[in-house]
Formats: C-alpha cells, sequence, structure tokens
C-alpha cells in the first residue's frame, strides 16, 4: 500500500505469500485502492525449502529483474508472557527498554519442520537466505542496482544467538535469535555482494498491532487489545518505537525504497519511530554486530544450502522423479 501510493514511481509489485486465498484478498484490497496498479500474487511457504526452490523457478519463469526484495514473512510461535518478569521490569529501571524490545518477557515454544529444520530459523531467516540465491541472477543483472529489505527487529539480542547453535534447538528464544541471525546476515550480504550492486539492509517496523502480538494473549479477545489502546497511546509518550499501526510500522520499509543504496550504513537497523503527537518517522540506529560473527553465520548458512541441495539431488536420483526447478543442478558453492 505504502508503495502503490508513491506517486512518483511506476512500480509493479509481486506479492510472496503461503496462503492463496490471503493473497488474493490482499490483492483485491490494493487494486480496490489502486485500481490501474499491477499486482501479482506468488505462492511460497518460507519454511519450506521446496517451495522455496519452486516460488524462485516460478518466479525467473515470469520476470527477468528484480529491484526490491521485502524480506517481511516471520513467525512467534507459542509465545509465553513472563508475568513476573514483566512486573520485575515495571519496577525497574529498565519499563521502556523492556516495552520498545520485549527482551526478557517473551520466549516461545518452536518446532521442527519436516525438512527437518527448526521452525523459526527457517521461516525467519534460511528461507528468505534460499529465496534470496534462488533469485541472485534476477537481482544482481546488467550493472543495476538493487536491495534486499529485511523485517528484523528491536528484539534481536546478541546473547539469544550462538554460532554453535545457529538455528538454536536449544534455547527458548528462537525468535530474538532469529533476528538477530538476520542482521548478522545482512551485513554479511553487503560485504560479499556491494560489488555486484546488490545492498542489504534491516528494519524494525516497532511494537505493531498484528496477529504476531495478538498471539501474546491468545484467550484474550481482539476487542481486549482496543481497550488497551489509550495505555499504548499514554506509553507512547515515553517511547516512540509504539507504532501500533500497520501503516505506522512500513514507515522504514517505505523510506528505504526511496534511499540511495549506497548511502546507507550496512552496521545500521532502521527503525520505524512514532512520536508521542502520532507523527511517524525513520532513524538508523546501531547494531550490536560484528564482521567475523557474520562471516561465520554466512558460512554456515552456505553449508545448510548445500546439504539442502544435495538431499534434493539424492532424493530425485533416488525415485528418478523430473526437476522441478531448472538450476538445481548448478553450483552455488562459490560465494
Ligand atoms: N508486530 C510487531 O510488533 C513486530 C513485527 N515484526 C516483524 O514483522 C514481520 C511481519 O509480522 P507481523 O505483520 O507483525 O505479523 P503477522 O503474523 O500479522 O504477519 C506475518 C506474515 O508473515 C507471513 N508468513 C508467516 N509464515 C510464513 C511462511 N512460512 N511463508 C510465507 N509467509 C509466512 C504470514 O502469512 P499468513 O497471512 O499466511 O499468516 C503473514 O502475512 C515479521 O517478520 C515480524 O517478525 C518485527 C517487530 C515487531
Ligand atoms: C497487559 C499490559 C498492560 C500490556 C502488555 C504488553 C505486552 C504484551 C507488549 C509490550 C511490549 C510488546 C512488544 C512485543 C510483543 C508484545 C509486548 C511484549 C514484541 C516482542 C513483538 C515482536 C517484536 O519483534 C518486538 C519488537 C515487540 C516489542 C514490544
Amino acid at each position: 500500500q505504502r508503495l502503490l501510493e508513491d506517486e512518483t514511481e511506476r512500480i509493479h509489485l509481486c506479492l510472496g505469500c503461503r496462503n492463496m486465498q490471503r493473497a488474493e484478498g490482499a490483492r483485491s484490497a490494493l487494486l480496490h485502492s489502486h485500481p490501474s496498479a499491477q499486482v501479482d500474487v506468488l505462492q511460497v511457504d518460507t519454511s519450506s525449502t521446496t517451495s522455496v526452490l519452486r516460488a524462485a523457478h516460478e518466479f525467473r519463469l515470469r520476470y527477468n529483474r528484480l529491484d526490491y526484495l521485502y524480506l517481511n514473512a516471520g513467525i512467534m510461535p507459542n509465545p509465553q508472557f513472563d508475568v513476573k518478569a514483566f512486573f520485575r521490569g515495571l519496577l525497574s529501571g529498565q519499563v521502556i527498554s523492556m516495552l520498545a524490545t520485549g527482551v526478557g518477557i517473551l520466549t516461545q515454544k518452536d518446532s521442527v519442520t519436516p525438512d527437518g529444520f527448526q521452525e523459526v530459523f527457517s521461516t525467519n531467516l534460511f528461507g528468505h537466505f534460499l529465496l534470496f540465491r534462488e533469485l541472485e541472477q534476477v537481482l544482481c543483472k546488467g550493472g543495476l542496482r538493487s536491495q534486499l529489505i529485511w523485517t528484523s527487529s528491536s528484539n534481536a539480542h546478541r546473547s539469544a544467538f550462538s554460532l554453535q547453535d545457529v538455528q538454536h534447538r536449544e534455547g527458548s528464544q528462537p525468535y530474538s535469535s532469529s533476528k538477530y541471525a538476520s542482521d548478522l546476515l545482512s551485513l554479511a550480504l553487503n560485504t560479499h555482494y556491494n560489488q555486484q550492486g546488490l545492498y542489504s539492509s534491516v528494519t524494525c517496523p516497532g511494537f505493531v498491532m498484528t496477529n504476531l502480538t495478538y498471539r501474546v494473549f491468545p484467550l484474550f479477545p481482539a476487542f481486549f487489545w482496543t481497550l488497551l489502546m489509550p495505555v499504548f497511546w499514554l506509553i507512547r509518550l515515553f517511547t516512540n518505537t509504539f507504532t501500533l499501526t500497520p501503516y505506522n510500522g512500513a514507515e522504514s520499509l517505505f523510506w528505504l525504497f526511496k534511499q540511495k543504496p549506497e548511502s546507507l550504513d550496512p552496521y545500521c537497523k532502521y527503525h520505524s519511530l512514532t512520536s508521542g503527537l502520532g507523527n511517524t518517522y525513520t532513524e538508523a540506529r546501531k547494531m550490536d554486530v560484528d564482521l567475523n560473527t557474520s562471516e561465520a553465520l554466512y558460512e554456515a548458512l552456505l553449508q545448510l544450502e548445500r546439504d539442502v541441495r544435495k538431499k534434493l539431488e539424492d532424493q530425485q536420483k533416488t525415485y528418478q522423479s523430473p526437476k522441478l526447478w531448472d538450476n538445481l543442478e548448478q553450483s552455488h558453492t562459490t560465494a
């Protein structure tokens, strides 16, 4: 919606969604407000490697150029709200930081996908990485610039992430770990791809009322959140991270669309913020990331990618099934 409202650009949108019914709903809503817009849909489930490879194949058949890839899909499954930690936080000097980041008051219960990956890691990070790798040829094309824009979070925290456990099999904060990993990966992608005209950035939409946040209290009806709105507007006087609406949350995603990518700082996260008076703006904040860790994560993801390709090739040989996508056998082993 924010992109289509920008009348200075004539854009062609492709919505990558796992649920086609919802995708068609989103498409119809966009066409209703922008009847002459070009909006396509493409089925993709970022938690499934075969779905990602199939979607990328379909994308390459349909289009020969991609300028912006918004990597937004994300989950925070089975969130557990730690009431004690919340009240401890309220009494401490850290209230604002706790409300802005949610660090320390939320844990999640993760599961394993049929591919054998942790679901949060696969959905929030690895599926996007694989999609990007598959779309490299349409992104890095003909000396033109292109941008990857990750929806990360201020919940991303170094303490939740471990290079020894990149999928976060062991801990109880897979969401924070996956978002910290996206911050690291973005830095590594800038190191490896800027020369080819590809730039990567991370954003945080702030605290937005969406299905993801409603699930924090699954037993409460939706109007519970509406009742809390005056409390949230009050909190907004003390922290600018309560953007609350998806429209406000998308501020930094749109802002990045308008920037020259080479002017962006690879060590910064771009935050959507809303002032006490309700004015929304974007602010760059330095991330707690370093080159060595980002490189190590990048290598680990490349290895996982090789494993996925090998497994699929073996499956195809065993069952002699026809190839579903054309460049599976292409070597992606060099980085
Ligand atoms: N809400 C907030 O306060 C914050 C959100 N974020 C991030 O913003 C992003 C959007 O979340 P938000 O809008 O809040 O949450 P929602 O749950 O409302 O939306 C998540 C979106 O991701 C899609 N999605 C989930 N899993 C997959 C998958 N496996 N394959 C393809 N699409 C998938 C969902 O599709 P479907 O419609 O089929 O469910 C949905 O459209 C996430 O990355 C989240 O981590 C970051 C900071 C704060
Ligand atoms: C009942 C109380 C009056 C209000 C409780 C509010 C909490 C449920 C929210 C306060 C800060 C919120 C928050 C998130 C989830 C819901 C809260 C903890 C996130 C963790 C959601 C996902 C993100 O990526 C973070 C940036 C959010 C940070 C703030």
